[in-house]
């Protein structure tokens, strides 16, 4: 099967998890099958708290109402795809960098399910190079400290974040510890979030239609 017929698959399958309520809704091309069978049950929910300013219009073009989390409270459920998914659930995000209200919505949910094509599992993250959002004056500063710790930061230029900062990605580390490196970055000055989901791991992931 191909990948976009995987990823599909994906986000109809998730569909199975929505009930009433308000819906947490990620970002990438894998959520937006996921939006697009959404609105065919957009009677059963209230509205979606969105994670980037591209799933926002696509979810208002079909009518679906999209509420501030501040607002909404906490979420019973958060649906989101992945760059890389490790036997553990725990993620590598932020590929279409939107890994900062990702990361956000997600930790303001009670369960997060992944929606993923099998390109994506891997036994240790890191193949994919680890997005980190940084204040913009602090580009230099985070990336020195990211070499001192044996990666190798690679600024995305010309991409602004929706919070309007910049993104750098991490090539060249083999992340057997995610939960540890999680934490040390987050202590570098600068640095807004990580790509690193491990502290909040999904709790189901779904590849194609198949639940691992
Ligand atoms: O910032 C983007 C997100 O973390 C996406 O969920 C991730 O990049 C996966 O995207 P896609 O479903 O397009 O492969």
């Amino acid at each position: 099967m191909n990948q976009a017929n995987e990823k599909r698959l994906a986000g109809e399958a998730a569909i199975r998890f929505v009930e009433k309520g308000v819906i947490g809704v990620g970002t990438g091309s894998t959520v937006n099958y996921f939006i697009d069978a959404l609105a065919d049950v957009r009677e059963r929910i209230e509205g979606a708290v969105s994670s980037s300013e591209q799933s926002t219009e696509r979810l208002k073009k079909y009518g679906i109402p999209v509420l501030d989390l501040n607002a909404a409270g906490p979420l019973a459920l958060y649906v989101d795809g992945a760059d890389e998914c490790d036997p553990h659930k725990r993620l590598i995000k932020g590929g279409g960098a939107a890994l900062t209200r990702e990361k956000i919505v997600a930790a303001a949910s009670e369960r997060f399910v992944c929606i993923i094509d099998s390109t994506k599992l891997v036994d240790i993250l890191g193949t994919f190079p680890l997005p980190i959002e940084v204040i913009p004056m602090a580009r230099s500063h985070v990336a020195r400290e990211i070499a001192r710790r044996g990666g190798q930061p690679v600024w995305r230029d010309g991409t602004l974040t929706d919070n309007g900062n910049w993104i750098i990605d991490v090539h060249g580390w083999r992340i057997t510890d995610p939960l540890a490196l999680e934490a040390d970055i987050n202590q570098i000055t600068g640095v807004v979030a990580v790509g690193l989901f491990a502290k909040r791991p999904a709790d189901v992931v779904l590849v194609g239609n198949r639940e691992i």
